[in-house]
C-alpha cells in the first residue's frame, strides 16, 4: 500500500511538471508506462537544474555532471533552486522519484541513467559556453548538438525502452538518426515559439549562423524597424527545421504497438501544427503563442493510426506553402524543403 502512495505521487508530479507529456505518458501500456513515467521526472528534474539561472556555475556543472549517481542516492532532495524556479518542488521531493526508479526493472534503470549521464554532461558542456554571454550556440552544428543532447537523447532512450519492453522491435533503437530527428523536430519547434519567454529570461537558443545574417543584436529581432529581417530570420529558423519532417514520419511509420504509436505521435502532430502557426507570426517576437484548445484536441483525436497522421501533416505543410510569401529571401528554399516533404508523403 505505501508502494502504491509512491507511485501515485510520481504520477502527480508528472502532472505537475508537463502539460503536454502527462496524458499521452499515462496512456502508455502498462509494461512501459512506469518507466516511461520516471524517464521523464528524472530527465525534468535534471532539466530544472540546468533551467535555474540564479544557480553558480561551478554548482550547476558539477550536479549536471553528477545526476546519473544522485538517481541512486536514496533520500536525496535539492532545495537550492531559486524560488521561481517551475519545477523547484519535483527536486525538493525528489526522493520519492529516486525510491520508485529503484523498483524498476534493472534494465530499464540502466536505460534511464545512460541517458542521464550523456545528457547531463552535455547540458554541462552548453552551460559554462552559455555563461560566456551566450556564445554556445554559434554555428547551426551547434544548435544540432545542443538539442541532441536535450531532447535527441530522449528518443535514443526512449526507443530503448521500446525495445527492451518488447512492445516495439529492437529494430527501432539501431537507427539513432530517426530516434534523434523525433527529439530535434520537438525541440527545436519549441525553441522558435519560446523566442520570447527566452529572451525575457536571458537565455538565447538560436543559432548565430542564421539569425547574425539579419540582425546585430539578437534582441534586434523584436524591434519594428528590423520587421522584414526578422520575418526572413524566423522563416529561416523554419526551414532549418522541416528538414527533420521525413525522419519522424519515417520512425512513426515502423511503429506496430498502438499505445506506443499515439505516445510518439501526439507530440509531433502538435510540433507541426505549432510550426505552421509560427511561420511567418511576428508575433513569436513579442509573446509566447499556442495552438488552440480546440484544435489540439481535434489533432490528438486524429492521430491514432499513420494515414491521419500522415494527412494531418499534409495540411500543415500546406499552411506554411500559403503563407510562403514570395519576396522572402527563404522562399525558395522553404518551397525546395515543402517539395521534399511532399515526395514523401
Ligand atoms: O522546462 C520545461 O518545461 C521545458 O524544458 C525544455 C528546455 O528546458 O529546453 C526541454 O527540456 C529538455 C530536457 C529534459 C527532457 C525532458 C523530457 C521531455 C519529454 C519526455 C517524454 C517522454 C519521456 C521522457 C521525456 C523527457 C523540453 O522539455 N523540451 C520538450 C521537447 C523534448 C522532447 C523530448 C522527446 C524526444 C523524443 C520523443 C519521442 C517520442 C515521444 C516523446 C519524445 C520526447
Ligand atoms: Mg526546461
Ligand atoms: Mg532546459
Amino acid at each position: 500500500l505505501a508502494q502504491d502512495a509512491l507511485k501515485r505521487r510520481c504520477y502527480d508530479f508528472l502532472n505537475m511538471t508537463s502539460r503536454s507529456f502527462a496524458a499521452v505518458i499515462q496512456e502508455l501500456d502498462e509494461e512501459l508506462r512506469d518507466a516511461v513515467c520516471l524517464f521523464y521526472l528524472v530527465l525534468r528534474g535534471l532539466d530544472t537544474i540546468e533551467d535555474d539561472m540564479s544557480l553558480d556555475l561551478d554548482r550547476k556543472v558539477e550536479l549536471l555532471r553528477s545526476f546519473d549517481q544522485v538517481i541512486y542516492q536514496k533520500g536525496w532532495t535539492f532545495t537550492e533552486n531559486g524560488p521561481n524556479e517551475k519545477d523547484r518542488e519535483l527536486l525538493v521531493h525528489f526522493d520519492v522519484v529516486i525510491d520508485e526508479f529503484l523498483r524498476l526493472k534493472p534494465e530499464y534503470q540502466k536505460v534511464i541513467a545512460n541517458i542521464t549521464k550523456l545528457m547531463g554532461d552535455g547540458m554541462a558542456d552548453y552551460a559554462s559556453g552559455e555563461h560566456r554571454e551566450n556564445t554556445a550556440i554559434a554555428t547551426i552544428k551547434d544548435f544540432d548538438l545542443y538539442c541532441h543532447y536535450v531532447a535527441g537523447l530522449v528518443g535514443y532512450g526512449l526507443s530503448d525502452l521500446f525495445a527492451a519492453s518488447g512492445l516495439e522491435s529492437k529494430e527501432i533503437a539501431n537507427d539513432k538518426a530517426l530516434s534523434d530527428s523525433m527529439g530535434l523536430f520537438l525541440q527545436k519547434t519549441n525553441i522558435i515559439r519560446d523566442y520570447r519567454e527566452d529572451l525575457d529570461d536571458g537565455r538565447q537558443f538560436w543559432p548565430k549562423e542564421i539569425w547574425g545574417k539579419y540582425v546585430e543584436k539578437f534582441s534586434d529581432l523584436t524591434k519594428p524597424e528590423y520587421k522584414d529581417k526578422a520575418q526572413a530570420c524566423l522563416s529561416d529558423m523554419v526551414l532549418n527545421v522541416l528538414d527533420d519532417v521525413p525522419q519522424v514520419l519515417t520512425y512513426l511509420s515502423k511503429l506496430t504497438n498502438q499505445s506506443v504509436f499515439n505516445f510518439c505521435a501526439i507530440p509531433q502532430v502538435m510540433a507541426i501544427s505549432t510550426l505552421a502557426l509560427v511561420f511567418n507570426n511576428l508575433d513569436i517576437y513579442h509573446r509566447n503563442i499556442k495552438i488552440r484548445k480546440g484544435e489540439a484536441v481535434k489533432l490528438i483525436t486524429n492521430s491514432t493510426d499513420m494515414d491521419n497522421v500522415v494527412s494531418i501533416f499534409r495540411e500543415y505543410i500546406f499552411v506554411i506553402s500559403r503563407k510562403n510569401e514570395a519576396t522572402d529571401p527563404n522562399f525558395m528554399k522553404i518551397s525546395m524543403a515543402i517539395g521534399r516533404i511532399e515526395q514523401w508523403i
